[in-house]
C-alpha cells in the first residue's frame, strides 16, 4: 500500500465518541491544569456552544517536509478508509471528568492510563524494546513502560485519534514493525519535490510473533539513587536490569516503570530518610520519623498500565507480596506466578560464588551490589516488609 496523505483525507470527520483525541484525554484527566477549571465545571456532554476539540487544528500537526520514511510491515490504517474502519482495538473512551464537587479525592480508585508515544529504543546487544509514555487519570507523571517483543500493544495508542494523519499516528508510534529511513543524505540537502509528496512506502504486514509464555511484567518504582546514582544502599538498579535481562530472553515482556521514587515519598525525602540511616534507623523506621508510611506506593496505574497492554495475566518479577495483592485487587489482573529476585549478592553466597566479585565492599559493579548497607536494607524488608526472600544463614548482618 502507497500512501499519499492529505488534508482533505485526514478531516474525514468522525463521530465525537469514536476517538480519544488528546483534548478529550486532557479534558478526563481529573488533574487537568487549572488554567482548564472548565474541565471539572461542565458536563461534557458537549451539548453546549464550546466546541467539542477547541484544539483540533493544533492536533493536525503540520506535515513534515522532508520527511520520508519505509515502514516495513506496518499495519497503519488507509486514511481513506471510513474512520470506524479504522480502528480495531476496543479500548473505551473513559468517562468524562467529574463535576467539581466529586473532584479529585482519594476516593478516584480506578484510574485509567493511556499511552501518548512510543518509541523503539535499541540497546548495545542488538535487541530492543519500544518505551510507551502514559498519562493517567490519578497523578500528573508520566509513567513509562518497557514492552519487549512485538506481541504486546496498547489499545490506546492504537486507537485512531480525531483528525490525525498517518503521519501523526508514525510520529506517536503507533504502527507495527519498524520504521526505517529511505532518505539518502544528498536527496536530505536537496530540495524537496513540489507539493507534500512525502508519501510513505508501505510493505508487507509482517507476522507478529506470538508470545508463547504469559508475559513476565515488572512492576518498577522509581529509584534515582539506585539506577542512575550508582548507589549501595539499594538494588534496585541491579532488578531494573535484570528484569530488562530476563525479558530480552524471552523477547516478551514488559517493565511498568512507575513514578513513586522512594516508596512514594518523593527523592528529597527519600535522601533525608538516608540521613536518618546512617544514625543507625532502618529503612522503615526512618520513613515513620519523618511522618510517612512505610510504603506510601499504589498501583491503579500500573493496573491501568497492563489493562492498557492487554495484560491480565501476568507473571511477575518481585519479591514483595504487597506488591502482588495490590496488582490483583479490584481488578482482572492475575499474577498466576511470582517470579523471585534474589538479589545477586546474596545469590553468590548461597551457591558459595561471592568470592568471584572482585570488587570491593559497596562497590557496583554492572549494577551488582553487594555490602553491609544493602545487607541491611535487604534484611529489614524481609523482616518488617514481608519480603519473600531467604537471608543467606551464614551472612552476618
Ligand atoms: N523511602 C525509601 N525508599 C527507598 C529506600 N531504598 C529504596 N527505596 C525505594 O524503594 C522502591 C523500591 O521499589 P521496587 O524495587 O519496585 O519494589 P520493592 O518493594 O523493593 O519490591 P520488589 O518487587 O521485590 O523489588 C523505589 O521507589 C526506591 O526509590 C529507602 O531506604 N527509603
Amino acid at each position: 500500500m502507497n500512501t499519499d496523505i492529505s488534508m482533505a483525507e485526514a478531516s474525514a470527520a468522525p463521530t465525537q465518541t469514536e476517538y480519544i483525541s488528546r483534548n478529550a484525554v486532557d479534558h478526563m484527566n481529573p488533574f487537568f491544569s487549572k488554567n482548564h477549571s472548565h474541565a471539572y465545571t461542565h458536563s461534557h456532554n458537549h451539548s453546549h456552544s464550546h466546541k467539542p476539540y477547541p484544539d483540533t487544528h493544533a492536533l493536525q500537526t503540520p506535515v513534515p517536509r522532508r520527511l520520508s520514511v519505509q515502514i516495513e510491515a506496518s499495519s497503519l490504517p488507509d486514511s481513506s478508509a471510513p474512520p470506524s474502519a479504522l480502528s480495531t482495538a476496543t479500548y473505551s473512551t473513559p468517562p468524562a471528568t467529574p463535576p467539581l464537587a466529586q473532584a479529585p479525592s482519594k476516593t478516584i480508585t480506578d484510574a485509567i492510563a493511556w499511552c501518548t508515544a512510543r518509541a523503539r529504543i535499541p540497546t548495545p546487544d542488538g535487541s530492543e524494546y519500544f518505551l510507551h509514555i502514559y498519562e493517567n487519570t490519578k497523578d500528573k507523571k508520566e509513567h513509562l513502560a518497557f514492552v519487549f517483543g512485538d506481541a504486546i500493544r496498547s489499545k490506546s495508542l492504537d486507537k485512531v485519534q480525531w483528525n490525525e494523519t498517518e503521519i501523526d499516528r508514525v510520529k506517536r508510534g503507533a504502527y507495527t514493525g519498524r520504521l526505517r529511513s529511505v532518505v539518502s543524505d544528498e536527496q536530505q540537502d536537496n530540495a524537496l519535490p513540489a507539493g507534500d509528496n512525502y508519501s510513505t512506502g508501505l510493505a508487507e504486514m509482517p507476522q507478529l510473533t506470538s508470545t508463547p509464555l504469559t508475559p513476565l511484567v515488572r512492576i518498577h518504582s522509581e529509584c534515582f539513587t539506585g539506577e542512575i546514582g550508582h548507589s549501595a544502599r539499594c538494588d534496585c538498579g541491579e532488578q531494573l536490569d535484570e528484569a530488562i535481562r530476563l525479558m530480552k530472553a524471552e523477547g516478551s515482556g514488559v517493565v511498568v516503570y512507575l513514578r513513586q521514587e522512594g516508596r512514594g515519598i518523593g527523592l528529597a525525602e527519600k535522601l533525608r530518610a538516608y540521613n536518618l540511616q546512617d544514625l543507625g534507623y532502618d529503612t522503615v523506621m526512618a520513613n515513620l520519623m519523618l511522618n510517612h508510611g512505610a510504603d506510601e506506593r499504589t498501583y491503579e496505574v500500573a493496573q491501568a498500565i497492563l489493562e492498557d497492554l492487554g495484560l491480565d495475566q501476568v507473571r511477575l518479577l518481585t519479591n514483595n507480596p504487597d506488591k502482588i495483592e495490590q496488582v490483583e485487587k479490584d481488578s482482572q489482573i492475575k499474577v498466576i506466578e511470582r517470579v523471585p529476585m534474589m538479589p545477586k549478592s546474596w545469590e553468590a553466597i548461597v551457591q558459595g560464588t561471592e568470592k568471584e566479585f572482585e570488587v570491593k565492599e559497596g562497590a557496583v559493579e554492572n549494577k551488582i551490589v553487594r555490602g553491609k548497607e544493602l545487607d541491611k536494607y535487604l534484611k529489614v524488608k524481609v523482616e518488617r516488609m514481608r519480603h519473600l526472600i531467604a537471608i543467606p544463614s551464614s551472612m552476618n548482618v
